[in-house]
């Protein structure tokens, strides 16, 4: 917690007048009961009429400056942590924006929400009831048992009896509350991962009938917070009423013992008021601080979170002193490149070594989980090679910074995805400043003009979240748009003609040739009809390399691509 609140320091001033504020609050406090003590031993006692009136003024100017006081600090403290609150937000999601998909897979997209949104808001509550009650508490607590021993020593006899009392049982309640305030945030995490799955998964969960089954999951991850958040809610209940149980004993045995010396002569009737409201201040500051200790380690089970993400360093990281810039070609070297997802005990990829030219179609063909998506992933680093070295004009790519190098590369993902906003925005979104005629030409490259044109809206038509106003073949040729109007270096296509028809695919192949004589491309494909023109087609099985050669070449030399071949096309389409 301490350490998030060196974010606090652009409000450093605020923070001042907070704790200034609060202490003048406090010190008025702490003058009342003195005053008003002056008002019945020293006016109502003797008939001063003269005597209320003035200290009964003094008082309601004393008052009155308290509650400016207390508001002025409440308003800063609540901006100042509403501040810091947003400051946070930032930081963490500019932070998760660096990550490489290896802190992704490690954290957790449902987690990595809650920890941007819920747990900085229980930070954010926290700060501000530190701000208030930091000085407040102690200051109040200090400041009255001072007090109420300036009134009557003897008294303070029954105060040594019931604060030990009082603070037994906000130790015992708090040791019980506080470990399950750490499990609620876990709790919140997981029932936002099923939250997360039953929303986007909707379409899968509907077809194969499992609402139930998913309800059922989403009512025993809410179940579960709910039990435990009613746990720590009864055990935060009981404290209430013990603290008052405590709280009126204490004024009872203060009431009986206090009459007994005013008669003794000990005491006088003002003091004896006086007494109690100090003795009361007292036990109030020792809630305020037992509430501080509880919710202070809530707000540390938050703090804790929130520093994982923002102490978490990214595994790929820019060199310090990055390979010049250079306007290369694009080409593509892999040098005996070995890959292993974090923690695998066997490699994704082993070995693998060639190069992709500009103006040739390198395709790499496979069966499912051959590594051909692992393969590419290595190019715009979304992870980085194990051994071996990846290239781009002869230059590893770690030397180059991430900008560098993915400006350098229009990459289409397997799955597409697209934003919400405009189609043109979309398209845009491969090159910000791209005309509406450079828009419309990679549209027309990739197929997509045609359904463009018939939506309503055309090119400003809306695209609704994560695009599910289009289909998956539209989504397809939108993504690949994008990545045309970047006219880059080196296109890469991860399996991004899956969704397309034959004669769609066909057409969108031979408007790519065209426009990317120059560049390097990059296509993995699972049809042979696919990749079957390609100037070199690599076999990928099981990570390595079995086959590589044109089509003709390993048609005669690779069994492993002979058996894809056959299993795909008629005996005419071989021929
Ligand atoms: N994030 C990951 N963490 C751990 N292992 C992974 C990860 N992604 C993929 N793998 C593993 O790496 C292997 C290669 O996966 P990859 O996605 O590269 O296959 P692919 O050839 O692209 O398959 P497909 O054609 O089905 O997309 C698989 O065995 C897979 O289980």
């Amino acid at each position: 917690m301490l350490s998030l609140l060196r974010y606090m320091k652009p409000f450093r001033g605020a923070v001042l007048l907070v704790l200034l504020f609060t202490f003048l609050q406090t010190l008025s406090e702490l003058f009342l009961p003195t005053l008003m003590a002056d008002i019945v031993d020293k006016g109502v006692v003797t008939g001063d009429i003269a005597l209320i009136w003035r200290v009964g003024g003094i008082m309601l100017a004393i008052a009155a400056g308290g509650v400016l006081c207390s508001i002025a600090a409440s308003y800063l403290a609540a901006r100042s942590a509403a501040g810091l609150g947003k400051i946070l937000r930032q930081n963490v999601f500019s932070h998760v924006e660096n990550f490489s998909l290896q802190e992704f897979d490690r954290i957790g997209t449902a987690s990595l929400i809650t920890r941007t949104t819920n747990d900085i808001n229980q930070v954010q509550q926290v700060t501000i009831m530190i701000l208030r009650m930091l000085v407040l508490a102690p200051l109040m607590c200090i400041g009255g048992i001072l007090m109420a021993v300036s009134r009557d020593p003897g008294l303070t006899t029954v105060l040594l009896i019931v604060l030990p009392v009082l603070g037994l049982a906000i130790f015992l309640i708090a040791s019980k509350g506080i470990p399950l305030f750490k499990k609620i945030q876990v709790k919140i995490d997981a029932l936002g991962r099923v939250t997360r799955e039953g929303l986007t998964g909707m379409r899968v969960i509907r077809s194969f009938n499992r609402v139930q089954y998913e309800e059922n999951r989403f009512q025993e991850a809410n179940e579960d917070l709910t039990q435990v958040s009613i746990r720590v809610n009864k055990i935060m209940g009981a404290m209430m009423p013990v603290m008052m149980l405590v709280m009126n004993m204490a004024t009872i045995a203060i009431v009986w013992f206090g009459g007994a010396r005013i008669q003794d002569g000990y005491l006088q009737v003002g003091d004896l008021m006086a007494f109690l409201q100090y003795a009361m201040m007292i036990m109030f500051s020792l809630i305020m601080l037992s509430v501080m200790f509880v919710m202070i380690p809530r707000a540390q089970a938050s703090a804790v979170r929130i520093n994982e993400v923002l102490q978490m360093q990214p595994d790929i990281e820019d060199p310090k002193t990055a390979a010049p810039a250079q306007k290369g070609k694009g080409r593509i070297t892999f040098q005996d490149v070995t890959f292993y997802y974090p923690g695998a005990e066997a490699p994704a990829l082993s070995n693998i070594t060639f190069e992709a030219n500009p103006g040739e179609v390198t395709a790499i063909i496979g069966g499912t989980g051959s590594g051909k998506s692992t393969l590419i992933h290595l190019i715009p680093r979304f992870y980085d090679v194990t051994s071996g070295t990846v290239s781009l004009d002869g230059v590893d790519v770690r030397q180059l910074t991430q900008e560098q190098l993915r400006e350098a590369i229009g990459y289409v993902p397997q799955k597409a995805l697209l934003f919400t906003g405009t189609i043109a925005e979309n398209i845009r979104y491969g090159k910000e400043d791209a005309t509406d005629e450079e828009v419309a030409r990679a549209a027309e490259i990739a197929q997509a003009d045609e359904f463009i044109s018939a939506m309503e809206g055309g090119y400003e038509g809306l695209i609704t979240q994560g695009g599910g106003n289009v289909s998956g073949g539209q989504k397809q040729r939108l993504s690949i748009a994008r990545a045309l109007v970047r006219r880059p270096e080196v296109y890469v296509f991860d399996d991004s003609f899956s969704a397309l028809d034959f004669k769609t695919d066909a057409r969108l192949r031979a408007a790519l040739k065209q426009e990317t004589t120059q560049s390097t491309v990059l296509i993995v494909a699972q049809r042979v009809s696919t990749v079957m023109e390609a100037d070199r087609i690599i076999v990928l099985e099981e990570g390595q390399i079995a086959g590589i050669g044109k089509h003709q070449e390993l048609m005669e030399t690779s069994s492993v691509y002979r058996e894809i071949v056959a299993s795909q096309l008629s005996e005419e389409e071989i021929a």
